[in-house]
């Protein structure tokens, strides 16, 4: 984690920890976290000018924006945040800094509600889907096909390397719905079984690629193959305005430990972990990035709380959100 920024208090850097240890994790939370960990920063800030008030929220804002790169729900939360502190008191910024931030989590989980009811429409009595990672906006969906008295089973990707499955077939338990847990790889074997691929994402772009967790590509290339729908639950927080102008989305590559441990990789190699020489460059290298990007051709719809879109239709719904304009959350 980088050097504290001055004035930033210390819950916001123990929130900014949390999500770069994804401790605090998948898109929408994290989003929620962030505005959360504004509000704390208004309420807490020892600024006693507007000036250096506005600064260490701007400050607080990097320190939470540096943790995770590819899930644009964090600087969508920032910026929406960070537009709405407005005053010439500290006493006025910090109330509307605060408000502002209720606003948007108040929101945020009005949102995923009626995503989930707008993506449950789409779910029949009785049927089978695919799951992969953990996300919350992909449950809405189940949550509210359920709720309705629909039964719905799951087959549920493991997830590596951090098993977010487990997380959703948890939650899905909870739910009495019926789980079967598979290794990533058996994906396409389960696909005949399967009517619906659902998944979240961490970002959207403007030509209706979905960046999701790392597998999402694959399993939605097998899913078209095989004629299963690949739907993707994602409130409008996801869609990356950053894309409209032709930037990329990056995509975070995240410790190899994740993957391979160090008695792991010791044992690769063929050294002991407490060789000395195992620090030098061994010739094994471990790629390990977090997510992936589906073209829109592999999607056949994005459910998001102002309805459902084909993937190619989605800039239309960005542009109305977001305008043209791209600036990072700090500059607003
Ligand atoms: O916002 P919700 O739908 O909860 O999650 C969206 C996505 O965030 C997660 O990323 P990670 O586990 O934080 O790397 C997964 O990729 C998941 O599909």
């Amino acid at each position: 984690m980088a050097d504290a920024e001055p004035g930033v208090v210390p819950a916001v850097e123990a929130t900014a920890d949390d999500i770069a240890t994804m401790e605090i994790r998948g898109a929408a939370t994290i989003a929620d976290a962030a505005a959360a960990a504004l509000a704390t920063q208004a309420d807490r800030s020892g600024a006693e000018s507007p000036a250096a008030f506005r600064r260490h929220l701007r400050a607080a804002a990097r320190t939470l924006y540096e943790t995770r790169p590819t899930a644009v729900s964090l600087p969508n939360a920032l910026r929406y945040v960070l537009r709405g502190m407005d005053g010439e008191t500290v006493a006025d910024l910090r109330a509307s800094t605060i408000a502002r931030a209720e606003t948007f989590r108040r929101d945020l989980e009005r949102a995923q509600e009626t995503l989930g009811e707008i993506g449950a429409n789409r779910l029949r009595d009785g049927d089978v889907v695919m799951t992969h990672c953990h996300s919350t906006d992909a449950l809405a969906c189940i949550d509210v096909a359920l709720e309705s008295g629909k039964a719905i089973e799951a087959i549920v990707k493991e997830t590596r390397p951090r098993k977010q499955g487990h997380i959703t077939a948890r939650q899905l338990r909870e739910w009495g719905v019926p789980v079967t847990v598979i290794v990533d790889n058996a994906a396409r074997r389960y696909l005949d079984r399967v009517d619906h691929v659902l998944v979240g994402a961490d970002s959207i772009a403007a030509d209706g690629s979905v960046i999701n967790k790392v597998g999402t590509s694959g399993l939605a290339v097998n899913a078209r193959e095989r004629g299963v729908p690949v739907m993707v639950a994602a409130q409008t927080i996801k869609l990356h305005p950053d894309t409209m102008t032709g930037h990329t989305v990056e995509i975070e590559l995240r410790d190899e430990r994740e993957v391979l441990s160090d008695e792991e990789r010791a044992t690769i190699i063929g050294k002991g972990d407490e060789d000395e020489s195992a620090a030098e460059d061994d010739g094994l290298t471990v790629d390990n990035p977090a997510f992936d990007v589906t073209p829109a051709r592999y999607v056949d719809a994005i459910v998001t709380e102002r309805g459902q879109f084909p993937p190619e239709s989605i800039v239309t719904l960005m542009r109305e959100l977001f305008g043209e304009t791209t600036d990072e959350p700090w500059t607003v």
